[in-house]
């Protein structure tokens, strides 16, 4: 039975992977079985069971829920039979990819969710300039801004927008050649181009694409040969005017360990901003991927104001909210129940829960007063002396990334202010992450102890 199951969600990951990447990755994989949500596989070596785990287990892990399977986490160990193979043996499949020519075709992007398209990315006021410029860009033709820089929280969509761009390129122009990998792979593969003396392979290929994303670039902080390597990579393409995307989880002058030519160079083009989402797109996005399953699961019904209360509640990120209607049909399915406001309470109290440990802008306030040993009415009054005014940029920041409130909303807290002077500490405190060790630390520490 579980192994039909894996037979069905096998075949959609065919689909949703692409032949190519289902003949190395997916097919390898033996089934082991499943209990208590968790899906396991032998992997024939460490290396593809890596790679899965990285990069499909979250489409392994959605396919075998809408097979009928729900499954939390998908877990790979290694064949017992199976040895690392040594680096020259026949194998059917290769050990570990090697850097191909530039001349050889196939580029060694990572994977492309088929499900990541601009069809499917809902469009509000948090993520309308990150869209239209991922627009602008998947419309080929000469580099206008480059590059673009996509910045924002964890599952805010920059992965999808990025996924976007390929999908469009491959549609409109299939010859041309579009590199998408994370910064994590990059250096993987720039690591064992060194470790197999094919430096000059890696180059060419690298050199020799026509747009080139890395996602996460972050990643590369504090790695300084990679780092090195990568600034080539990027000067040489931006000299030939191809097209750069790249993303990270801050703006480019925020990524510690990140050597400033680096930094320099990447506001170069168009930086934008991932906004937390407001409830309008929250309710967007919920209703558009409602629409999907309710094609998957014919006849769910679906009661009114369950999707109103899930944008209210889950404010946090998309892939939580994805995550939270996905376990919601798949329950409702198993246990054959209309999807109501208690279901969804009762199947969801654990994420319900976790929602709640929101972040206020007056817990900001107390915990940055106390670090700075000020007092609170201090913080939020009028006082314009330099060891009061800048805890309260520093709350003011702190505010705009860790809240959902818009700066007018955030200027009210702070005693009534204009939502240009909340602006202004907030860029202040950007300018001074980079150049002040002290208050990029500080930061630090407050974001740990009000996200715990
Ligand atoms: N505006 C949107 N419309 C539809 N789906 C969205 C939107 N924003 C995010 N998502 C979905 O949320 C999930 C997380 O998005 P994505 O992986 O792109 O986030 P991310 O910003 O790259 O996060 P991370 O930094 O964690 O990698 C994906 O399934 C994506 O399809």
């Amino acid at each position: 039975m579980q192994q039909e199951t894996w037979g069905q969600a096998r075949a959609e990951l065919l689909r949703s992977v692409g032949q190519n990447n289902f003949v190395t990755w997916i097919e390898p994989l033996a089934f082991s079985g499943l209990s208590e949500g968790v899906a396991r596989f032998e992997a024939p070596t460490n290396f593809i069971g890596d790679w899965v785990a990285r990069n499909f287990a979250d489409q392994i892990r959605y396919q075998l829920t809408v097979a009928g399977a729900p499954v939390d986490r998908v877990e790979f160990t290694v064949a017992s039979a199976a040895r690392p193979a040594p680096a020259v043996a026949a194998s059917p499949r290769p050990a570990a990819p090697v850097v191909p020519r530039a001349d050889e075709g196939e580029l060694p992007g990572a994977p492309l969710d088929t499900r990541f398209t601009f069809d499917s990315f809902v469009v509000g006021k948090p993520n309308e300039l990150a869209h239209a410029a991922a627009r602008r860009v998947a419309e080929g033709g000469p580099a206008t801004f480059n590059p673009l820089f996509l910045y924002g929280g964890v599952g805010l969509g920059k992965t999808h927008l990025m996924h976007a761009i390929a999908h469009e390129l491959h549609m409109r122009s299939p010859e041309m050649r579009v590199l998408y990998l994370s910064a994590e792979q990059f250096m993987y593969r720039f690591v064992q181009a060194l470790r197999d003396k094919q430096i000059m392979n890696f180059k060419e290929l690298f050199r020799s694409v026509d747009v080139l994303m890395v996602d996460d670039v972050q990643f590369i902080a504090g790695k300084d040969s990679t780092q090195e390597e990568f600034f080539h990579t990027f000067n040489a393409l931006v000299d030939q005017n191809k097209q750069i995307v790249i993303s990270a989880d801050r703006a480019p002058g925020e990524i510690k360990d990140l050597e400033e030519r680096i930094k320099s160079r990447l506001q170069c083009g168009l930086v934008v901003d991932l906004h937390p989402t407001d409830y309008e797109l929250r309710l967007g996005i919920l209703q558009q991927k409602a629409e999907a399953y309710r094609g998957q699961y014919p006849g769910l019904q679906l009661a009114p104001g369950v999707l109103e209360f899930l944008a209210h509640r889950i404010t946090t990120n998309v892939r939580v909210l994805e995550g939270a209607l996905t376990r919601l049909f798949a329950f409702a399915s198993l246990v054959g129940r209309e999807i109501t406001l208690d279901l969804a309470q009762d199947c969801l109290a654990d994420i319900l829960r976790a929602s709640d440990r929101k972040v206020t802008v007056e817990e900001i306030q107390r915990r940055v007063a106390e670090h700075y040993n000020i007092r609170l009415s201090d913080l939020i009054g009028p006082k314009r002396l330099r060891t009061i005014a800048r805890p309260r940029q520093i709350a003011m920041y702190l505010a705009k990334q860790l809240t959902s409130r818009s700066l007018p909303e955030i200027g009210r807290r702070f005693g009534g202010r204009d939502h240009t002077t909340i602006m202004h500490g907030v860029k202040k405190v950007e300018e001074l992450i980079g150049s002040d060790q002290q208050i990029a630390e500080d930061l630090q520490l407050l974001r740990r102890l009000l996200e715990a």
